[in-house]
């Protein structure tokens, strides 16, 4: 008797090329319980918060747990649509438009890093449709390992419970891409000419980090600095940068976004325009952090115009970006257009 051959695994369909887009993630719901779920997972990641586990175990679990779900599941409150957390609505909205774009050769999908629809679960339905090649694309501009690392992290561990794994390619950061500083500074122009508005200053806010992280030499804060010195010099309008969202006691990226906003009236800048480049979508920090707490801190302080200019989103300008990064990095993978 000879032994039967091998199973070539007639029944499972492959050959096929996936692509992967990922975002930070968002709570369910905006209220505490969903919040308290989603910041657990966040923050008990050690790519985000990089002090010893014995050290912020008890501090999470103490206070910030205890504390921030509440304050945040307001800020959610003010900005949540019908769609749900905007960061979801939008980041849906990018793949679908993505899948249109790129057609048949292509199957598209999302996963958020953190809660849902989970990064796990999303590679198991591009594995199943048949993808044994997928390109995961963290839509972070800007390297950071709390962002980019992070996502590159859970997709390969979700990939080492597999015996069977597609091959994997991953986007890597845009900050100083020409196309994204041509989307950028397309889609600020368009903003600016529709609301028929001629600041005195742009100022651009990126989410910040610790400075720790920067002098441990996370590349983040150059990415920042690169990327809105190249939008600044295409534009006529100074610019400015900050950076916003600091979380806990440590020294962040200086300068802060809020101190630059309640200080502009006073040094004669009373009409301003604030774009966050470093978002691919807009979510509770443009939304309810500038475009709520920040207009309301420069027009307390004397400010008279303020125009909170959206992300690149799935405009059609960042759309156009988004399929030509991936084009290029599917590049003998499926016929490039
Ligand atoms: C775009 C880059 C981002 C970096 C870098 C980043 C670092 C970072 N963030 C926290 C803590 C929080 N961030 C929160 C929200 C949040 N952060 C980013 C992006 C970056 N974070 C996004 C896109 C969002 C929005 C999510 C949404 O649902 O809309 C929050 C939650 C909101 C809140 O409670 O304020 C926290 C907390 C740390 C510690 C960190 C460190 C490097
Ligand atoms: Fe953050
Ligand atoms: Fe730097």
């Amino acid at each position: 008797m000879t032994s039967a051959a091998p199973p070539d695994h007639p029944d499972v369909r492959h050959g096929r090329v996936g692509v992967l887009l990922i975002n930070l993630g968002t709570p369910d719901a905006p209220d505490p319980g969903a919040v308290r779920r989603y910041l657990g997972e966040f923050l008990t990641d050690p790519r985000v918060i990089e002090i010893p586990r014995w050290l912020w175990r008890p501090i999470l679990h103490g206070v910030v747990l205890r504390v921030r779900p509440k304050k945040s599941a307001h800020a959610y409150g003010q900005v949540w649509t019908e769609e749900g957390s905007p960061l979801a609505a939008i980041t849906r909205r990018q793949a679908l438009a993505l899948q249109q774009q790129l057609g048949d050769a292509v199957l598209v999908e999302h996963a958020m890093r953190y809660g849902n629809p989970g990064i796990a679960g999303a590679l198991d339905r591009l594995f199943a449709a048949g993808c044994d090649r997928i390109l995961t694309a963290p839509l972070y501009p800007q390297y950071c390992a709390a962002t980019t690392a992070s996502a590159n992290d859970a997709v390969f561990a979700a990939l080492a419970a597999l015996r069977w794994q597609p091959a994997i390619r991953t986007l890597p950061p845009y900050y100083d891409d020409p196309l994204h500083i041509d989307a950028l500074v397309e889609s600020l122009q368009i903003q600016l000419r529709q609301l028929d508005f001629e600041p005195q200053k742009l100022l651009l806010s990126f989410h910040g980090m610790p400075k720790r992280t920067l002098e441990l030499g996370d590349p983040y804060h150059c990415h920042c600095r690169k990327t809105a010195r190249l939008v600044g010099e295409r534009l006529d309008i100074p610019t400015d940068i900050a950076f916003q969202s600091r979380f806990g006691r440590a020294k962040w990226l200086e300068p802060a976004t809020d101190t630059m906003l309640a200080a502009y009236p006073g040094q004669g800048v009373t009409r301003l325009a604030i774009a966050a480049p470093g978002f691919s979508a807009d979510c509770v920090e443009t939304l309810e952090e500038l475009d709520i707490r920040g207009r309301d801190t420069f027009l307390s302080a004397g400010g008279t115009r303020f125009a909170r200019l959206d992300c690149l989103n799935d405009s059609p300008e960042g759309m156009h970006m988004l399929e030509m990064l991936v084009r290029r990095e599917l590049a003998g993978w499926v016929p490039q257009a």
